[in-house]
This record gives C-alpha cells, sequence and structure tokens, in this order.
C-alpha cells in the first residue's frame, strides 16, 4: 500500500484557509486534519509548507484534438496541460474528427483518453450525427456507452424542432444538453464582437444577439421539456439576463463563463490579434461586468476555460482568417487568482466554487470537486506567493494561443495529484 503525507498545507475549511496535513493510502484520501507525525508507514511526505492545497479543479470544457486534428492537440499533451493548470477532471467536446457520435466512436475515444490521458476525462458525445444538420444520435445507446453529456459545440443547433427533440430524449435519461449557442442566420462572418471595436478597426462583428436570441429559445425549450440545459462559454449581457429570468422561472438551466470573458473585454483588441480572436468573441466591458455579476448572484454557475489550442502557424494569420479559440487551462487559475482574488473581488472560496466544487455538483461528477476523507486524492498545490511570469515556452499544450503569455501571476501549480499519483510537477 502507497501512503502519502502532505504535511503543513493551507487548505479551505468552512471558507478559510487553515493548516492541514492530508493522508493518502491507495489513491484516496484517509485522513485530513493535524496529524500525528511521524505517520506509520508513510512512503512519502509532500512538505506543503506555505502552500495552497486544493480539491483538484474541475474544468467542463476542454478540447483535445485527437483523433484527427493532432499538430493542435492530443489527448496526453491536453491533459498534461489540464494537470499544469491544477486539474484532475475535464471534460472533452466532441469536435473530434470523426466525431463521437456513435457507440463505437464514444467507446473507441473513452479508452484512448483512458489510455493517454494524465488526469480523468470525461467525454461529450454530439448532439446530432457528425455535429451539424438536424439528425439526432442515438442519446440511449450513447449514454450506455458512457458519454458524459450532449453537445455540438463548435455550433449551435440551428432548428428548433431538433434542440427540443434533443432535449425530450436527454431529459428522458437524465442528461444534460450543454449547448454552444450561436444562431447562424445572426452572425454576419463576423470574426470579433460587433461594437466599437471592430468598427474602429474595420473587422466584421458578430452581433450579441447571435447568442442570446438561441439561448432564449432553448430555455424556452428546456421549461417545455424538463431537461438540464447547460449553456456554454456565456458571453453576452443579455444573456446573462435571459438565464436569470429562467432561473427564476424554475428552468433548469445552468451556465458556464470562460475566464477570458471575465479577464478581457473587446478594448482590448486594439490591432488586428488572432490571440484575441474566440468563439464567442471578447465583448464590452459592459458584458463583461454583467459575467461578473452573474457569477456573484448564482446566475453563472461555474468557470469553464474552453480550452482551444490551435496551431502557431493558424493564430498567426489575420483575425479575418485565423479559426476562432484560444487555450486555457495551464492559466486560469494563475489569472483569476491574481486579478479577481488578490484584488479581493473574490475569495478564494468563491473561486474554488466555481473552479471545482460548481461544476462537479451541478454535473453529479460524484469523484470530483470536493476534499474530504474518502474521496479520490485528486489534488492541486498552489502557490498563491510567489509571481512568476506566464512563458510561451513554459506550456506543455501543443496550443500557445494564449493572449496572458507576458502576464506576471501569482498561484502557479507546484503540485497535481490524480488518484495519490504525480500528474504534474513544477521544475
Ligand atoms: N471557442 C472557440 O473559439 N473555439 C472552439 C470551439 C468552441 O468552443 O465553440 C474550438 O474548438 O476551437
Ligand atoms: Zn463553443
Ligand atoms: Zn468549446
Amino acid at each position: 500500500m502507497t501512503k502519502r503525507l502532505i504535511k503543513n498545507g493551507q487548505c479551505l475549511v468552512n471558507g478559510h484557509l487553515a493548516v492541514q496535513d492530508i493522508l493518502i493510502e491507495d489513491g484516496i484520501i484517509t485522513a485530513i486534519g493535524q496529524l500525528s507525525n511521524p505517520q506509520p508507514a508513510v512512503n512519502k511526505i509532500i512538505d506543503a509548507q506555505g502552500l495552497f492545497v486544493s480539491q483538484g479543479l474541475v474544468d467542463v470544457h476542454v478540447h483535445f484534438r485527437e483523433p484527427g486534428q493532432t499538430a493542435k492537440e492530443t489527448i496526453k499533451t491536453g491533459s498534461l496541460a489540464a494537470a499544469r493548470g491544477g486539474y484532475t477532471t475535464v471534460a472533452a467536446m466532441p469536435n473530434v474528427i470523426p466525431t463521437p457520435d456513435t457507440p463505437e466512436r464514444i467507446k473507441a475515444l473513452i479508452a484512448k483518453n483512458e489510455q493517454d490521458a494524465v488526469v480523468h476525462v470525461l467525454q461529450y458525445a454530439t448532439i446530432t450525427t457528425d455535429r451539424g444538420g438536424d439528425e439526432l444520435v442515438d442519446f440511449e445507446a450513447l449514454k450506455a456507452a458512457g458519454a458524459f453529456a450532449f453537445s455540438n459545440d463548435g455550433n449551435g443547433v440551428q432548428t428548433s424542432g431538433t434542440m427540443y427533440k434533443a432535449m425530450q430524449a436527454a431529459a428522458e435519461l437524465n442528461m444534460a444538453v450543454v449547448a454552444h449557442a450561436e444562431d447562424d442566420s445572426l452572425t454576419y462572418g463576423g470574426v470579433m464582437h460587433e461594437g466599437d471595436s471592430s468598427k474602429r478597426l474595420g473587422l466584421p462583428g458578430i452581433p450579441s444577439v447571435s447568442e442570446t436570441a438561441q439561448v432564449a429559445r432553448d430555455v424556452v425549450l428546456a421549461g417545455a421539456t424538463g431537461a438540464h440545459y447547460h449553456v456554454c462559454h456565456v458571453s453576452a449581457k443579455e444573456t446573462v439576463q435571459v438565464i436569470r429570468a429562467a432561473k427564476q422561472a424554475g428552468v433548469h438551466v445552468t451556465a458556464e463563463v470562460s475566464p477570458h470573458h471575465l479577464l478581457l473585454s473587446d478594448a482590448d483588441i486594439t490591432s488586428d490579434n488572432a490571440m484575441l480572436k474566440m468563439n464567442p468573441p471578447l465583448r464590452s466591458e459592459t458584458d463583461r461586468q454583467a459575467l461578473i455579476q452573474g457569477l456573484l448572484d448564482g446566475t453563472i454557475d461555474m468557470i469553464a476555460t474552453d480550452h482551444a489550442p490551435h496551431t502557431d502557424a493558424e493564430k498567426a494569420q489575420s483575425m479575418l482568417k485565423a479559426p476562432f479559440g484560444i487555450t486555457g487551462s495551464e492559466t486560469a487559475f494563475a489569472m483569476l487568482y491574481t486579478k479577481f482574488v488578490k484584488t479581493g473581488q473574490f475569495s478564494l472560496a468563491q473561486l474554488i466554487n466555481w473552479m471545482s466544487v460548481a461544476p462537479a455538483d451541478v454535473f453529479g461528477i460524484q469523484t470530483a470537486g470536493h476534499l474530504a476523507v474518502g474521496a479520490p486524492a485528486d489534488l492541486a498545490i498552489f502557490d498563491l506567493t510567489t509571481a512568476s511570469e506566464i512563458k510561451r515556452e513554459d506550456f506543455l499544450s501543443k496550443g500557445h494561443n494564449s493572449p496572458f503569455v507576458g502576464e506576471t501571476v501569482y498561484g502557479g501549480t507546484k503540485l497535481t495529484l490524480v488518484d495519490g499519483e504525480v500528474a504534474y510537477r513544477a521544475k
């Protein structure tokens, strides 16, 4: 039996930091508290003096590009990036090639995730065949094959009738429909938010209504079907209002926001720079403030990265040509800690709630989100007091497409344990 002891770490206890020791036996947390020293037969002692020891973070929105686009990312590199960010459980979106829209395909992908990943990977199935059109997948068979939830992320479901039937099927199975909300008839070939910055730069804009109109449709459908409807990467203030009203009306709707939509706005796009191109786009400062308010009042439940790696060559192009998406796994905690917790806007407990507890609880991920005796030893150890610079050469992701390179941050990850084993250790 392997016994590890994490000594003297700072843990959140009832929302406040307190010094605790954590005993791990065969990958399971077996004791938390002021443990007597020495513990009998401990194989390894980790000294966490002055460090923050947290339950592992949970990210319900990442893109690994395998199979199909392994120049951008693989299951291995994407999971290493997650571990470096302090994540121990992630959910992988299905926009890989071929896409997991059949039981055979998702089984093969789950087996590959299991084999290659250094963190726990949950796998989304698509809502429709080929992640487009109106032919629904076999929800029951995909659930039986191990699907985590259903999503066409990368694209919105364009037809109301298709979304309605998808929600009926998902509700029947007690599974979530996880939506990238985007009405293609309202995007006009845009590459950034339609607003002052797009006008100044002369770049085509994506109006907020392209997101909000579809979420408005979907909360009505969720209300009618009783389905759990989860909104990906909320970006617009009007969308926050629609979700708030739907929650008040008793609709089973939940929502995530990405770190970049909390940290940046279109005012940060001062030149044609594809490192700031993602979907949905960075919106106005008013939208950003509404997202922060949405988190604080519970309208938005959680933070998810939408880690979307692309190659250097692709992202070196103009915003007109480059693909949408930025990476996020390796920068999320440190950036959010530095910009929101250190500044006093969020408490550390709130941040851990949005980055671990809430995603696990909302999606019923039994094995994640809580630092507790009996739970798997999925832990992240962060250094909240030493400043470091985000450097592109340090990324374990194949993607370097991060607008946060060069930022000085606190909250770097020192060690990530998955089932008690080292998934990431800082050099
Ligand atoms: N967010 C993005 O800009 N891109 C994502 C797709 C998505 O999340 O919609 C990708 O797969 O690259
Ligand atoms: Zn999306
Ligand atoms: Zn995505």
